[in-house]
Parts: C-alpha cells; sequence; structure tokens
C-alpha cells in the first residue's frame, strides 16, 4: 500500500489554499488527487484546478463522489440538491502511488445533519496535514483545529503554511500547538502550474537552492511524506486506532494516572506500577515523576517496558482538559482501588467521538 493524505484546512476559500497546495504536493509526490466531496460547481472545481496546476497526467485526479452544486457547506449543499451524503460511499481506494485527499473548508464542516468531515478523518486514520494560512486570526483558528485532532487521536503529519512569512505567527503556532512545520507555500504571483518534477528534490540544502521558490518550499515535505508511507507509519496508525477504540472503553478498562500524582512517594509509586501491570491501557496523562520512575523501571524489564512506552507516547496526544479531569480524583481515591482490585480504573473521561 503507498502513502495517503488528507489535506484539510483551518477554513475555506480565500486565504487557505488547500486546493493550490495538493496540488503542489500531488505533483510532487507524483501521485494521485481525489476530492470525496464538492460543493459549488460553477467555475472550476477543485479537482479541475489540481489537474491544472499539478502537471499530473491525466487520470491521476480521481472522479469526486458527491457533485453539489451550490457552494455552501456539503451539508446543505447536498440538501439544496436532495442527496444524502453517507459515510459508506466515502471508502478509500488503494492506487498504485500516492494518494492525496483534500476535504471541503475545515475539518469540523458537515457532510450531513449527524456527521461531520472529521468524522471520516478519524475512521480513516491516515496522517493529516493541516494547511493554515499565516495571515491574523490563524494562531486561533490552527491552535482549534490540532485540539481537535488530538482529542480523536487523529494521527497528524504537520502543519503546511501558506501565505507570506509571519515569523512570530508560525513559531507560536509550532511551539504552543507542539506540531511540527512542514514548510511554507508562499502567494504565488501569477499563480501558474508547478514545475514539473523530473527528478524527486533535493533534501539538502544547497541543492534546494536550485529548486524554484515553490518547489523548495514544498521539498520539505518529500521526506516526511515517504516516512508517513512507511512500515513504522502504518503500525503506528494501526496503535492509534487500536488505543482510540479502547479509550471509548466503559471507564473500567481504562486507567488515567494525572499530573498531579506527581510525589514519588513509594507507596504511590507502587500503586502505579501495580496498576500498570494489570489494566490496559493505561495512559500517563501528565508530567509525573511518580509516573516517570515506573516507567524507567519498567523499561528495563522487556515487555512490560514496551507497553508503557507505548503508552507514554501515548499521554503526549492528549489534550491538557482531559488530563485535568482524569487529576480531579485525589490519590486517597484512587490508591487502595489500585492496591487491591485487579481491573480496577481510575478514570478518565471517554475520548471525543
Ligand atoms: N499559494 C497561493 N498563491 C496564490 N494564490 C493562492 C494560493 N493559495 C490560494 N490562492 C488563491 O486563493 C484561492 C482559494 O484557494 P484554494 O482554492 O486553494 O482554497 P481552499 O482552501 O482549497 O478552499 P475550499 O475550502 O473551497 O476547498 C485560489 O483560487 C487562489 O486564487
Ligand atoms: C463552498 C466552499 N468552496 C467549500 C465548502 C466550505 C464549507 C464551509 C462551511 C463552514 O465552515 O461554514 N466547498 C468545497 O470545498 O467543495
Ligand atoms: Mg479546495
Amino acid at each position: 500500500m503507498t502513502a495517503r493524505f488528507i489535506v484539510t484546512g483551518t477554513d475555506t476559500g480565500i486565504g487557505i489554499g488547500k486546493t493550490v497546495f495538493s496540488a503542489g504536493l500531488a505533483g510532487l509526490l507524483d501521485g494521485f488527487y481525489g476530492k470525496p466531496a464538492q460543493s459549488g460547481l460553477d467555475g472550476e472545481t477543485d479537482s479541475e484546478v489540481v489537474a491544472r496546476l499539478s502537471g499530473l497526467p491525466s487520470g491521476r485526479v480521481l472522479p469526486e463522489v458527491y457533485r453539489l452544486k451550490t457552494p455552501l457547506s456539503p451539508h446543505r449543499s447536498a440538501e439544496i440538491d436532495g442527496i444524502a451524503i453517507e459515510a459508506a460511499k466515502l471508502s478509500l481506494p488503494e492506487l498504485p502511488g500516492p494518494l492525496i485527499i483534500e476535504g471541503a473548508g475545515g475539518l469540523m464542516v458537515p457532510l450531513n445533519r449527524q456527521m461531520k468531515f472529521i468524522c471520516i478523518v478519524r475512521d480513516w486514520q491516515l496522517p493529516v496535514i493541516l494547511c493554515a494560512r499565516t495571515a491574523l486570526g490563524t494562531i486561533n483558528h490552527t491552535l482549534l483545529s490540532l485540539e481537535a485532532l488530538r482529542a480523536r487521536s487523529i494521527p497528524l503529519l504537520g502543519i503546511a503554511f501558506i501565505g507570506d512569512e509571519m515569523a512570530d505567527t508560525q513559531r507560536t503556532i509550532a511551539e504552543m500547538g507542539r506540531v511540527r512545520v512542514l514548510g511554507r507555500l508562499p502567494r504565488l504571483d501569477p499563480l501558474t502550474p508547478f514545475p514539473k518534477t523530473c527528478e524527486r528534490p533535493s533534501t539538502s540544502p544547497t541543492s534546494q537552492r536550485r529548486h524554484s521558490e515553490p518547489l523548495r518550499c514544498l521539498a520539505s515535505l518529500y521526506p516526511a511524506c515517504h516516512r508517513a508511507g512507511s512500515a513504522d507509519d502504518r503500525a503506528h496508525r494501526r496503535r492509534l486506532c487500536r488505543d482510540a477504540r479502547r479509550q471509548a472503553l466503559p471507564r473500567r478498562d481504562l486507567l488515567l494516572v494525572g499530573h498531579h500524582y506527581g510525589h514519588r512517594h513509594p507507596k504511590i509509586v507502587e500503586a502505579i506500577r501495580h496498576a500498570t501491570e494489570t489494566v490496559d491501557p493505561v495512559i500517563f496523562a501528565g508530567l509525573s515523576p511518580a509516573g516517570r520512575a515506573v516507567g524507567r523501571s519498567a523499561g528495563r524489564h522487556g515487555a512490560a517496558g514496551a507497553r508503557l512506552r507505548l503508552l507514554l507516547r501515548q499521554r503526549l496526544d492528549l489534550g491538557r482538559g482531559r488530563a485535568e479531569d482524569g487529576a480531579r480524583l485525589s490519590p486517597q481515591q484512587w490508591l487502595p482501588a489500585l492496591a487491591h482490585r485487579r481491573d480496577s480504573a481510575i478514570t478518565a473521561t471517554p475520548s471525543a467521538r
């Protein structure tokens, strides 16, 4: 199976540029492009723009599953056309090359009255590239979109900025959003087709200088995209999928060690150790010296260590709010439960659905 990516954005239309970016990326990867639901058929559709700008041979731009006439949110546009958008029809094709899938608008856009685009993205479990403009207002939109992705354990490849350089804005998003920046596509004037890539772009800064400006910006995506298609990342996605399913289970199947179980009293360390051996999954939801002590010692003991490291990795994907929810319980409440009951659970809120 080759790499597949979701290109989404913090918003729609002018100022984001998901379609322009997707054209560059699909061309760069010599891949395929698909827009499952297109709302608005006057003028060029997104697929037609990609066909024009990407330089890809015909046949690499897939037909849209839903072509809706009115340029509105897809759920409304579908209603106007008398069509119901169904999740089952939005399955992903297996193709002989990388596939870029573009969503309509942002993550929370409804596809029908029950289902948002992000629900489909969560089911697909493909790495997301979040396009964010660099102009004023983007910090808020981008951090909110990141929270929504993380709350659902959706794998994120990184952010692609679009627009003129705004150094502090980009840095603030990278730092506060704890997110990898893949690159920045500037405003291209004129907006002409991306240059054809006869060979793969180099990632070395010296060779990159030989690339034209748009290609240079996209070149930084190239290694990240290739890693995302590798076996490692597929295994990571499978784990995320499994963990997301488990988080949705009833409370007693999940232990959440909150960030305030922090002091390293031997009894607390022992209780956490005991719990991690009997309850699976355990999520360390905050910086806990006690949790770290357990993690370190388990790391020296084979299989348990591997499990714990995985769980510690998941900690990074949890939003702060949920860590705090878990931490509302005091050690007095949960220590006795841990000490005496197999499969006891100290609670977390179920993952966002
Ligand atoms: N990098 C860019 N350089 C120049 N113009 C751009 C760039 N990105 C976007 N634009 C302009 O903004 C318009 C909207 O961009 P685009 O269609 O890519 O947005 P979108 O995020 O895909 O919107 P939608 O949610 O409707 O799919 C483009 O038609 C183009 O005129
Ligand atoms: C009409 C737009 N261009 C776009 C749909 C954007 C929906 C935005 C809904 C919203 O957030 O209010 N359609 C599309 O990408 O096919
Ligand atoms: Mg678009």
